[in-house]
């Protein structure tokens, strides 16, 4: 019998290739193993494994192309109290009721490790905190709990260009001010970020502002016509320079979990323990 009954192999075919997939128990209460979502190509990627690497958790991944690997280093004991199978012999039901759960490593991109961790198909999670930030919109069911990873340093900052209107405009402050927003000619903003975007300008008394978005290269909307000012990632600083409209946010890369996963699963609580230990330790 084994012990690590959460996993099977479903091998898939058609006419022209062959592959298999790894699925696990599909509901969240069903699965024993404990989720971890990691950044599976990106900024941040490579940072993540050096990083667990150096902490002693490295992910065994078969084959660089799969996008669900392990952390054979974590093994979570538990009983599992709900499966009593009456046609068994006491010490078979003991056995079946003492059950490892294995930390499952699923590849993802940042918002939808994010994304997953809301429904319950992830337990914890390893992004930048810009993007919890972001894609978690303050939901409570998403809890911080390494807040400084050391590395994926950034900030998202707001670039105000340095000529025209704006040229003697050094603060926020100064660009709210300007007389030029009106209702009918609003000052026009882009960002990726779309929910802590227009809610930093509001804070800010920016209330005449019009927003659009872009999946990249915003520094480009300005002398494209689109926008006067752009909200965007910033790390060394090269690609925006003019950064007198302020920092939203300090980024880093983070440990998060899902907070109903970790009050409703020992075994997720557990997992995050020892996973903190191993990086406090580091
Ligand atoms: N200069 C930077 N620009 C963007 N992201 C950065 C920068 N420095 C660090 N980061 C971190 O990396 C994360 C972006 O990682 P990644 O590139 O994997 O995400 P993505 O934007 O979904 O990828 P993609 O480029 O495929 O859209 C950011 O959320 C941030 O936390
Ligand atoms: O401060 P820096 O080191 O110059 O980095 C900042 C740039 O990096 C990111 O863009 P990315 O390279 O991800 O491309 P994108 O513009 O297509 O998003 C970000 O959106 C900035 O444009």
């Amino acid at each position: 019998m084994s012990l690590f009954p959460t996993a099977r192999s479903v091998p898939m075919s058609s006419s022209s290739s062959r592959f298999q997939i790894t699925c696990s128990a599909a509901s969240w209460s069903e699965r024993n193993e404990i989720r971890l979502g990691l950044p599976g190509k990106g900024r941040i990627d490579g940072d993540t494994r050096n990083f667990l690497n150096n902490c002693e958790l490295p992910v065994k991944q078969d084959n660089p192309r799969q996008y669900v690997a392990q952390i054979p280093q974590v093994h979570i004991s538990f009983i599992q109290t709900h499966s009593f199978d009456r046609s068994l012999s006491s010490i078979n039901n003991f056995l079946m009721q003492l059950l490892v759960a294995v930390i499952e490593v699923c590849f993802q991109r940042p918002t939808d490790i994010v994304r997953r961790l809301l429904s319950g198909d992830l337990d914890l999670g390893i992004v930048g905190l810009d993007t919890v930030c972001e894609f978690g919109q303050g939901n409570e069911d998403l809890i911080i709990v390494h807040d400084a990873l050391g590395y994926g340093e950034c900030r998202s900052s707001l670039a105000i260009p340095n000529c025209g209107i704006f040229e003697n405009i050094n603060s926020l402050d100064e660009l709210a001010q300007m007389p030029q927003w009106t209702k009918e000619k609003p000052l026009r903003f882009i960002t990726g970020f779309t929910y802590l975007g227009p809610k930093f300008m509001k804070e800010n008394g920016l209330n005449h502002v019009s927003f659009s978005t872009a999946d990249g290269a915003l520094e480009a909307a300005p002398a494209m016509g689109i926008a006067d000012v752009i909200l965007d990632l910033v790390s060394t600083g090269r690609t925006l320079k003019e950064n007198k409209g302020g920092i939203v946010l300090r980024s880093q890369a983070v440990l998060v979990a899902s907070k109903r996963s970790l009050l409703g699963r020992k075994n997720s609580l557990d997992a995050t323990r020892e996973i903190l230990e191993r990086l406090d330790a580091n």
